[in-house]
């Protein structure tokens, strides 16, 4: 749609009801995480806009509205398959755009995917080969035009991960793309595209039955090169993974925050050519669940493997002090408009935490296990990163506390204020220390639960590897993470947009309702209390290692 600088929302909604013959009164007209009123003006060229039913429990993105009037293919002039966004990385994606729409003008039409829960379908070539596999944005797991009966929500509500809500999940498959410089974790490339076929699928009604008639359809869809592979992770032994493989994936996993790197979501192709006997190659899929907007628990399946365990060479040491998370942000922002602030949030906090972790020494195993929450007694504990978010947003809160001027709406003083503390003891003060002394938590409940976590922890485990400084206990307090959770760690924002917040009970702590400068002041905090985890992490990993060693020698 041409828009004119002095077009509103009002107008465009006007233009859709005319194109698409559907009521726009009761809807609204968002642009990333800002619910359009008036002003168009940061809407940039080709940026796609959603467009949501208030009233319905059904939504429809703006192009991918079901075209209901005759006349309408003569007023969307766009191409079959139109790639949303500029960056020079989608060159291989319009020659597959090219290659597919020349195949399906000879009548070779795509083929649904069988396997996930979401919508998906393969186009192809020509020659009949499959050349990328296009996931339309409506027809994710629970979104209301889903094939496969995972229906129920609408567009924008938490979905199958509450941290990721319905509809949001090809952006974030494009975005890992896009983040993955160099090709170096091998993602195929994906790209957002406007898309418009017969085969997609839409539900007749509220009830998510599958309407017959095969019109034309035009969906948001993430488009994605097809791989060949001879089969996934989950079907063969990984010792014959190459280790630079499995860190060069595991790097893209910790940056992008990925809860849904199962072993399924690796492919695996053979290199059986000539001196590659037994050599395979990885190619890592389906990173519509990273980015999350809040911190919750990951999933990194190459965890226990032992190339995770491996130390990081030469050549990804150099890769990781090259990332850049405010570069990464400005490129995101500007190749795709509509991703939410608190993804990125998650971004910057897990390319510190890498970059930072990296260079203290840690091996990748230890960076996930540092990010990854434990089940103890049934309770999920918070991870020793949203310990160290926990502790930070402390400091931030304490530090506006104590400020004289507080509450001034001095915005400014926040960075006016110096920050005297050089060295962070973690220890005690993270054992102590995690309680809110600004009245808004229940700060008793918490104390009791630290001297009843400190007292459980006396007992075996500090008997046993005695050798071991006191911070292997910071990830043993079940009844504290419990505290936290009820204490709803997460302040509210007052803010309420289209990017609303996320129900309380999925997260120990938030990052997006930090103002900006609450942000870069949490930032600093958080990068203070590093070191010191890194350190009391190594000293597990050591001791462990201990441990393994005298098991070893004691059956002699
Ligand atoms: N780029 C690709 N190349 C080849 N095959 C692919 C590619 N991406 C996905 N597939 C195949 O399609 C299947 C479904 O894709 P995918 O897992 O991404 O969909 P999903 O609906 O998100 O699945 P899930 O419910 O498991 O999260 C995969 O199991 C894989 O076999």
């Amino acid at each position: 749609m041409e828009l004119d600088r002095g077009d509103n929302a009002h107008t465009v909604k006007r233009r859709l009801q005319i194109a698409l013959n559907v009521p726009t009164e009761e809807s609204s007209l968002t642009f990333g995480d800002m619910v359009l009123k008036n002003d168009l003006s940061a809407v940039r060229n080709d940026s796609p806009l959603l467009l949501t039913r208030n009233i319905l429990h059904r939504s429809s993105s703006t192009p991918c509205l079901s075209p209901r009037g005759n006349d309408i293919q003569q007023k969307d002039k766009s191409g079959p398959i139109e790639i949303l966004g500029q960056s020079d990385c989608f060159y291989i994606t319009k020659q597959l755009v090219r290659d597919i729409v020349k195949a399906i003008k000879m009548g070779v039409d795509p083929i649904p995917v069988h396997s996930g829960l979401g919508g998906a379908y393969y186009f192809r070539n020509s020659r009949g080969e499959n050349v990328a596999i296009v996931k339309p944005t409506d027809e994710e797991p629970f979104a209301p035009n889903n094939p496969k009966g995972f229906v129920g929500k609408a567009l924008g509500q938490p979905g199958l991960k509450r941290s990721v809500r319905v509809g949001e999940t090809g952006i974030r498959e494009v975005a890992a793309y896009l983040l993955d410089y160099d090709h170096f974790a091998n993602v195929p490339p994906t790209a957002l595209v406007k898309i418009t076929h017969s085969i997609f699928n839409v539900n007749d009604g509220v009830n998510g039955n599958k309407a017959h008639n095969k019109n034309l359809v035009s969906k948001i869809a993430s488009f994605q090169q097809f791989i060949k592979h001879n089969f996934d992770a989950s079907d063969h032994g990984t010792s014959s993974f190459p280790v630079s493989a499995v860190h060069r994936i595991g790097i893209l996993d910790v940056r992008i925050f990925n809860t849904d790197r199962h072993a399924g979501n690796l492919l695996v192709r053979k290199l059986d050519g000539v001196g590659n006997f037994g050599h395979v190659e990885l190619i890592p899929i389906d990173h519509g669940l990273s980015l999350p907007e809040t911190l919750e628990d990951p999933y990194f399946e190459w965890i226990h493997w032992p190339q995770a365990s491996i130390p990081f060479s030469d050549d990804e040491l150099d890769y990781i002090r090259k990332l850049d998370p405010v570069r990464d942000c400005e490129m995101l922002r500007r190749e795709l408009p509509m991703i939410r602030e608190a993804c990125l949030r998650v971004l910057v906090l897990c390319t510190i935490f890498l970059k930072e972790a990296a260079e203290f020494g840690l091996c990748l195993a230890e960076i996930g296990e540092m990010m990854s929450r434990e089940f103890r007694a049934g309770e999920e504990e918070p991870s020793e990163l949203e310990i160290i978010c926990i502790e930070a947003r402390r400091l931030v809160e304490e530090r506006e506390v104590f400020s004289p001027k507080a509450g001034m709406g001095d915005d400014e003083f926040l960075f006016d204020i110096d920050c005297e503390e050089t060295e962070y003891d973690f220890t005690p003060k993270m054992a102590a220390g995690i309680g809110f002394g600004n009245g808004r938590y229940p700060l008793s409940k918490l104390e009791e639960s630290i001297e009843e976590a400190e007292e459980s922890d006396e007992g075996e485990e500090e008997q046993e590897v005695a050798t071991l400084p006191a911070p292997e206990r910071i990830p043993s307090i079940s009844k504290l993470s419990m505290s936290l959770k009820n204490s709803s760690l997460d302040s509210s924002s007052g803010h309420r947009s289209a990017n609303e917040q996320l129900p309380a009970s999925v997260s120990f702590v938030q990052l997006a309702d930090l103002t900006e400068e609450e942000w870069m002041v949490f930032l600093e905090k958080f990068q203070d209390l590093l070191k010191p985890a890194f350190a009391s992490r190594k000293s597990i990993t050591l001791g462990q290692k201990q441990r393994q060693r005298l098991g070893t020698s004691c059956q002699f």
